[in-house]
């Protein structure tokens, strides 16, 4: 390895390029050496400046340039299996975007491949896990000061979805987050799901069912309850309420500024992702290039990924089915023993 990691990036959207910079000048001990998106001009624009980097179409191309000895995933959720494989045959440890893959069964492959593979190599872009509130939040419930969790009341609000979105996409994309907190914030399974429908925003797009209401029941008899709006308009809105026996903790109200002048008090609110999660983002890629580059994997694993997958999917049956959906989670791996989020 030499004195810079070098990273071949799939995906140079709006999470890639943000990446992309991030590797470039936002963390130490990487450099971005190929890019690979079918749109080859954003890529384009989104390695400007950097030296030596290689552009491609393919992403095996990317894979398969010289000097790379790593890979961040930031492709769209239904590349994102075929990219591990690649990477997994070819031995490069990799960072992949949330979430791992949006159907259980194709995250059951991943975890199968890394299994057969015998030591993990990929980690899940879950960057909540490293945000100063959630670790804060975290670690009081680990200090038992609090008692036992309860519930988790959480919101999950966006200012606009992109076009693409479905009304699938607000539990199996948005709620995946919470879904990954939950389990991490709790140390249990998510074992059943239940979806509600308010009346859907005259601000969101034709048949997007925008609002919803998730309630997820734990392997421990707690409930996490998740309002997801992604047309909201106002802000981009993410917060948690841990209630427990001996009190109550709730993060995600900080990240603002308060503006008074003439006779009003204003709270500035964030408009997106990139904004709220900007110092996570860091923290995570960070963590990530440090761990590669001593030959180490942390952070969640496939296994976390798999089992975010495996709940988000019950709760888009929940979503249509109308009645309350139970998770069947496969057997965990011995590789996974060591990950955390055992039921209890
Ligand atoms: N962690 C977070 O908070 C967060 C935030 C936003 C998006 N994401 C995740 O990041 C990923 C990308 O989302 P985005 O918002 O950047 O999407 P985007 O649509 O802005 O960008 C995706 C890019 O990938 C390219 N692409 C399509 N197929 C490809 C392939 N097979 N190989 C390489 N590139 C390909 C597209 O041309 C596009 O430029 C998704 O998995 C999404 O869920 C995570
Ligand atoms: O892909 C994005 C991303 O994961 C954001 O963090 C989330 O707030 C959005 O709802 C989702 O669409």
């Amino acid at each position: 390895m030499g004195d810079l990691l070098g990273v071949a990036v799939l995906g140079a959207g709006h999470m890639g390029a943000d990446h992309i910079r991030r590797l470039d000048h936002g963390v130490s001990g990487a450099r971005v050496v190929s890019v690979a998106d079918p749109d080859t001009d954003r890529a384009k624009e989104a390695t400007a400046g950097i030296d030596g980097v290689q552009v491609h179409c393919e992403p095996q191309a990317a894979l398969d340039a010289p000097g790379v000895e790593a890979v961040l995933v930031a492709s769209p959720g239904a590349a994102h299996e075929e990219a591990l494989l690649a990477a997994f045959a070819r031995g490069l440890p990799v960072l992949c975007e949330k979430p791992l893959v949006p159907d259980a069964a194709g995250a059951l492959r991943v975890v199968e491949a890394e299994a057969r593979l015998g030591r993990r190599l990929a980690q899940v872009g879950f960057m909540r896990r490293y945000d100063a509130e959630y670790v804060r939040l975290k670690s009081l419930l680990d200090s038992g000061r609090l008692g036992r969790a309860l519930m988790l009341h959480c919101t999950h609000r966006n200012v606009s979805s992109p076009s693409h979105f479905t009304s699938d996409m607000l539990i199996n994309s948005s709620v995946s987050h919470e879904i990954d907190a939950a389990r991490w914030l709790l140390d249990q399974e998510l074992t059943a799901v239940s979806v509600l429908r308010p009346r859907p925003s005259g601000n969101a797009p034709e048949d997007l069912l925008d609002p919803q209401f998730v309630v997820f029941e734990t392997s421990g008899g707690a409930l996490v309850d998740v309002e997801v709006f992604v047309n909201c308009g106002f802000g981009y809105q993410v917060r948690c309420e841990a209630v427990c026996e001996d009190g109550s903790a709730r993060i995600g109200d900080g990240h603002s500024m308060l503006v008074t002048r003439a006779g009003a008090a204003c709270e500035e609110v964030a408009q997106d992702y990139l904004v709220r999660f900007a110092d996570a983002y860091d923290r995570e890629v960070q963590s990530w290039v440090d761990a590669t580059r001593q030959g180490r994997v942390s952070g969640p694993s496939v296994w976390d990924g798999y089992a975010a997958s495996a709940v988000a999917e019950a709760g888009v049956r929940a979503l249509h089915q109308g009645v309350r959906q139970t998770v069947d989670l496969a057997p965990r791996p011995g590789l996974y023993e060591d990950d955390g989020n055992r039921p209890r």
